[in-house]
This record gives C-alpha cells, sequence and structure tokens, in this order.
C-alpha cells in the first residue's frame, strides 16, 4: 500500500489569462506536517484548494488514499467532495471559519452533527477536544470572548473532531503574534501529525513552516524546490 495520503500530479489551474497552478506534482506522505511557502501570488493557496478537492484543477489529478482504498478526488462530482472534505478532511484558516453567535463548543459540536451524530454526543466529543487543546473553562463562551489564539484552538479543534485525516491549514497563525502562534502551531501539530494524521499548511511564516517536517517552495504556479527544516539546501 502506498505511504502516501494524497499524490497530486501535472495540476494545472488557470483564472482568465493567469496561471495559478502550472504542472504542479506533489505527494504528500502519511504523517508529515508539509509547509507550502512562496511570495504572494505565486499559487499557495490555489494548490491547496486543488489538494482538498475545493477546486477542480483544469488538468492533472489529485488522488487520495485511505484504509478504504484510492480515490481519484479530481473525478468526483461537486456532492461527493463535499462529503470527502466533511467526513476526511479539517479545514484551518487564518479567519478559523468559526460562527461568532455560537459558543466554542457548539462550533466544535457542529461539525459532527454535519456528519449525523446527535448534539448531546456531539457536544461531549467537542468539550473532550477543547480541553485537549487548552481551552477547559472557555467551552461555553461565544467566539468573540475568546483572543485570537483562543479562537484559533478552537478552530483546530474543529478541524479535527470528525478525525479527519489531513487537517489543511491557510495562514493559520496569520493574525497572531508570534509568541501566540508558537503556541497555535504546537497545538496544530501535536493534534495531527503527534497522532499520526497528516498537516498540510500554507504560510509565510518562517517560524511556523520550520516546525513542519517538510517545506516546499513556490514561484508562479510551480514547485521549484523542497526542503527540510534546518538542513541546509
Ligand atoms: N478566484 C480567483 N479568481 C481570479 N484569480 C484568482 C483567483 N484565485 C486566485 N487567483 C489568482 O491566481 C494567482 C495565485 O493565487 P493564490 O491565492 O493561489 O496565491 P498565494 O500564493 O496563495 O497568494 P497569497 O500569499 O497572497 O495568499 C494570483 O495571481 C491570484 O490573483
Amino acid at each position: 500500500m502506498s505511504s502516501f495520503v494524497i499524490e497530486a500530479s501535472g495540476l494545472s489551474k488557470s483564472f482568465g489569462q493567469t496561471h495559478a497552478l502550472s504542472g504542479v506534482d506533489l505527494q504528500v506522505r502519511t504523517g508529515e506536517a508539509i509547509a507550502i511557502m512562496g511570495a504572494s501570488g505565486s499559487g499557495k493557496t490555489t494548490l491547496l484548494h486543488c489538494l482538498a478537492g475545493i477546486t477542480r484543477p483544469d488538468a492533472g489529478t489529485v488522488a487520495f488514499q485511505s484504509g478504504a482504498g484510492r480515490v481519484d478526488v479530481t473525478a468526483l462530482g461537486e456532492r461527493e467532495r463535499s462529503r470527502l472534505r466533511r467526513e476526511a478532511y479539517g479545514f484551518v484558516f487564518q479567519q478559523g471559519l468559526l460562527i461568532p453567535e455560537l459558543t466554542a463548543v457548539e462550533n466544535v459540536a457542529l461539525a459532527l452533527m454535519l456528519n449525523g451524530m446527535p448534539r448531546a454526543r456531539a457536544e461531549e466529543y467537542g468539550r473532550g477536544w477543547l480541553g485537549a487543546l487548552g481551552l477547559a473553562g472557555m467551552e461555553d463562551r461565544r467566539i468573540g470572548q475568546l483572543s485570537g489564539g483562543q479562537a484559533q484552538r478552537v478552530a483546530i479543534a474543529r478541524a479535527q473532531v470528525t478525525g479527519a485525516s489531513v487537517v489543511f491549514a491557510d495562514e493559520p497563525t496569520g493574525a497572531l503574534d508570534s509568541a501566540t502562534s508558537a503556541e497555535v502551531m504546537q497545538a496544530l501539530l501535536d493534534s495531527t501529525t503527534g497522532q499520526g494524521r497528516t498537516l498540510v499548511v500554507v504560510t509565510h511564516d518562517a517560524d511556523v513552516a520550520g516546525r513542519c517536517t517538510r517545506i516546499v517552495d513556490m514561484r508562479d504556479g510551480r514547485i521549484v524546490g523542497e526542503r527540510v527544516p534546518g538542513v541546509a539546501a
């Protein structure tokens, strides 16, 4: 069996005249934390969205490998991709995508309820995850009553409570100061690669990337290099 959880080959994507991705190949290994870096506009978010089945590439394929077999994500319809994202993937974005009117635990439980779990059980699970991420005692606060770092931990809990095998994060620490950013990144790593799961993170932050197991560098829609943090190129 392949040790890759996601295999992308020949990905291209254009928006009008802009070639956001031009022939990208990337294999994401099970259990690794991979950072995607590059200048603004180099195609990082487009690549993340193609890998995660949010955006369909114009050319190329993305395959997802799990215990249930290999799925060609690019061949799936919108409905099936949406189901795959809900059941197998978790997402952490800069703005957290949290619902401000709901409490921390309600935000986390919602991800489970969307997959059919009854509310009481979903909230019990949610409380467990929030506790594990250092938010015990804050479960019943609304998102607006939390600091930026605390809210991002709620987003991390929400991304993972469903047992996602891959978590995709786009600038997850972009709005945080450097100390909080380091803490949030550590929480993200502990709860993903620390448990044998996989993390794909887009970041401008060298400290965030430096905590990953591998960094890929993008320029003009292509992968132009690959590094292991701490090892000179
Ligand atoms: N929905 C869209 N419509 C039109 N152009 C887009 C769209 N999404 C991305 N682009 C363009 O594609 C290119 C790559 O964008 P992308 O967001 O992937 O880059 P990025 O490396 O993530 O940038 P940043 O670091 O600024 O977020 C850019 O030129 C961008 O303007």
